[in-house]
C-alpha cells in the first residue's frame, strides 16, 4: 500500500498524491523545472536549497540514481514533486531507484498529482511557499504552515552551503560515457573560485580549459584572494537571494579591475551588485534545459540550462556594464560584460548538467581573458 502525501501551497491550493522518498514533512518554495532528464543533477545542485522542485516532465526515475551524476555531495532540494516515479530503473550506471535515493537522503516527495496543473498554477500565481507532508495532517493545517513559512527574499543561503575550508581542484571532466580519451589539460591558470554553493561540473569544466582551481569559502576577503596572485577569479552559482549574501558585493567590487572575473548565476548577480546594480525576485524564475538566450554581440541563439529565481535589473546596470545576453522568452538580462575590468558573467549555466552544451565556449572565453588574448 502506497502512503498518502499532500502538497499544500500558501495560497490554499492543495494536491493529494502518494508519498515517495522519506516520510515526514518538508517546507520550501515550490518551483518547477522543465528539463526532461537530469533529476539527480537538479536535486544535488546546491542552488535548490530551500526549494521543493516540481518536475514538469511526467516520467521521472527511469534511469535511477548513480554516484557519477552528483553535482555535490547530497541533494539540496528540500522536496520533490513528480507525476510518476518509476519503480524500476534501467541504466548501466544506476545503483538504486529514485525512491530509494530520496529515502536514503531523507528527502520527502510526492507523486501521482497533476503536475501540469501545478506548473500552470505556479506560472500564473508565482512561486510560493509550500509543504509536502506524509503525516496525515489536514490539508488546511498544511496550508497554514505554508502561509506562515519564510520566503526566499532576504535569505543568505549561500554562506550556509559554502565550503568551510579552501581546497584545490584539478580533476578534468570524468570520461563517464566511454568517449575517446583526451590528453590531460595543461594547467596554465591559477583560478580562485568563490564557493557560494557550486556545482561540481563547473570545476571540471574550468580544469578542462587549463585552470588549477582553488575553491574558497564565500566569506573569503579580497586581500586573501589577491595574496594568492591568481590569474582569474570565478564566482559560482548558489542558493537564495543574491542581495543577502553577506559582504559578497563589496568583496567582488574590490577585486574588479585587478584580475579577470567570470561569474555564473548567483556569481553573475553578485557581479551586478558589485557594480552598483540591483537584483529582483522574478515571478516564477527560469528552471529548465531549453531556455533560449541571444548573444547580442554575435546575434547567435544558444539553448541553455537555467535555474534561478532572481534576476539583474536591466536599468540598474546601465553605464556600468554591457548587457551581452538576453532571454528570448521574457527579455531578461542573461549576461554582462565589463570590458574595462576584464569581467563577464552569465545568468544561465554553461556547464549545463543537465542540459545542452551550446554555451560551453564561455569557459574558453575565460581562459582567453586570463591569457590576455
Ligand atoms: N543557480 C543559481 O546560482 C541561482 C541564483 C539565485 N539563488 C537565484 O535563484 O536567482
Amino acid at each position: 500500500m502506497m502512503k498518502r502525501a499532500v502538497l499544500a501551497l500558501a495560497d490554499g491550493t492543495t494536491f493529494e498524491g502518494r508519498a515517495i522518498g522519506a516520510s515526514g514533512e518538508t517546507v520550501g518554495e515550490v518551483v518547477f523545472n522543465t528539463s526532461m532528464t537530469g533529476y539527480q543533477e537538479i536535486l544535488t545542485d546546491p542552488s535548490y536549497v530551500g526549494q521543493i522542485v516540481t518536475m514538469a516532465y511526467p516520467e521521472m526515475g527511469n534511469v535511477g540514481a548513480n554516484p557519477g551524476d552528483q553535482e555535490s555531495q547530497k541533494p539540496h532540494a528540500v522536496g520533490m514533486v513528480v507525476r510518476n516515479s518509476s519503480e524500476q530503473h534501467s541504466n548501466w550506471r544506476a545503483q538504486e531507484t529514485l525512491d530509494a535515493y530520496l529515502k536514503r537522503h531523507g528527502i520527502v516527495g510526492i507523486e501521482g498529482i497533476d503536475t501540469r496543473r501545478l506548473v500552470r498554477h505556479v506560472r500564473t500565481h508565482g512561486a510560493q511557499m509550500g509543504v509536502i507532508s506524509t503525516e496525515g495532517h489536514s490539508p488546511n493545517a498544511l496550508v497554514e504552515r505554508a502561509r506562515t513559512a519564510r520566503g526566499m527574499e532576504g535569505l543568505d543561503l549561500a554562506t550556509g552551503v559554502s565550503t568551510h575550508e579552501p581546497y584545490l581542484f584539478t580533476t578534468p571532466t570524468p570520461n563517464l560515457l566511454g568517449e575517446p580519451e583526451r590528453p590531460a589539460p595543461e594547467l596554465r591558470f591559477d583560478v580562485v573560485a568563490y564557493d557560494y554553493g557550486l556545482k561540481r561540473s563547473m570545476l571540471h569544466f574550468l580544469v578542462d580549459v587549463g585552470c588549477r582551481v582553488k575553491v574558497v569559502p564565500a566569506g573569503t576577503t579580497a586581500e586573501a584572494v589577491l595574496a594568492e596572485k591568481p590569474h582569474g577569479i570565478f564566482l559560482a552559482n548558489g542558493p537564495g537571494d543574491p542581495a543577502a549574501v553577506k559582504g559578497a558585493d563589496k568583496v567582488v567590487a574590490s577585486l574588479l579591475g585587478k584580475v579577470p572575473v567570470f561569474g555564473i548565476c548567483l556569481g553573475h548577480q553578485i557581479l551586478a551588485l558589485a557594480l552598483g546594480g540591483r537584483t529582483y525576485k522574478m515571478k516564477f524564475g527560469h528552471r529548465g534545459a531549453n531556455q533560449p538566450v541571444k548573444d547580442l554581440t554575435t546575434g547567435k541563439v544558444e539553448i541553455t540550462s537555467q535555474n534561478h529565481g532572481f534576476a539583474v535589473d536591466d536599468a540598474s546596470v546601465k553605464g556600468k556594464a554591457v548587457v551581452s545576453h538576453i532571454n528570448l522568452n521574457d527579455g531578461t538580462v542573461e549576461g554582462l560584460v565589463v570590458p574595462d575590468a576584464r569581467a563577464f558573467s552569465v545568468q544561465y549555466h554553461p556547464e549545463a548538467s543537465p542540459g545542452p552544451h551550446d554555451a560551453r565556449y564561455l569557459f574558453s572565453r575565460f581562459a582567453k581573458l586570463m591569457a590576455g588574448e
